[in-house]
């Protein structure tokens, strides 16, 4: 289907580098663009795009400072998503809310009168 959201992994973006003919994709909030065409476009040149190529570059994109134009330009672009497990936020998410739920295991062993 048309609609469907397509899902890449780290390694297929990687691929992506923008060298030797190949595309450039960027990695931005879990969002994966192909940009291979506006990387010529670019305000202030290709080069900074291309640094970026096959790479999760979120930080690169907001501590640019880009307008809202350049974020509406970003979204034409979009060709899918990162895959869950790829995604480092969640990850990060899952492991914090683990950690939180073993030391409530722990206090509520500590705590239960019952043993
Ligand atoms: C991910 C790597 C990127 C970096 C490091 C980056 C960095 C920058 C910088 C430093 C400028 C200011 C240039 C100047 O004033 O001379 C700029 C401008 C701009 N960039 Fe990017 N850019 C990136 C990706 C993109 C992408 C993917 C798009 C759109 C598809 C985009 C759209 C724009 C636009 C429209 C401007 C003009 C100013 C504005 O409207 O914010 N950039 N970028």
């Amino acid at each position: 289907m048309e609609n469907e959201i397509k899902y890449f992994s780290l390694e297929e973006v990687a691929k992506n580098d923008g060298k030797n003919g190949n595309k450039t994709w960027i990695i931005v909030k879990d969002n994966v663009y192909d940009v291979t065409d506006y990387v010529d476009d670019h305000p202030g040149g290709g080069e900074l795009v291309l640094e970026w190529a096959g790479k999760e570059s979120t930080k690169a994109f907001d501590d640019a400072g880009h307008s809202g134009d350049a974020k509406k330009e970003l979204k034409q672009y979009k060709i899918g998503e990162l895959r869950e497990e790829d995604r480092k936020q969640k990850q990060k998410k899952k492991e914090t809310d683990k950690a939180k739920e073993d030391r409530r295991s722990f206090c509520s062993y500590l705590t239960c009168g019952l043993c």
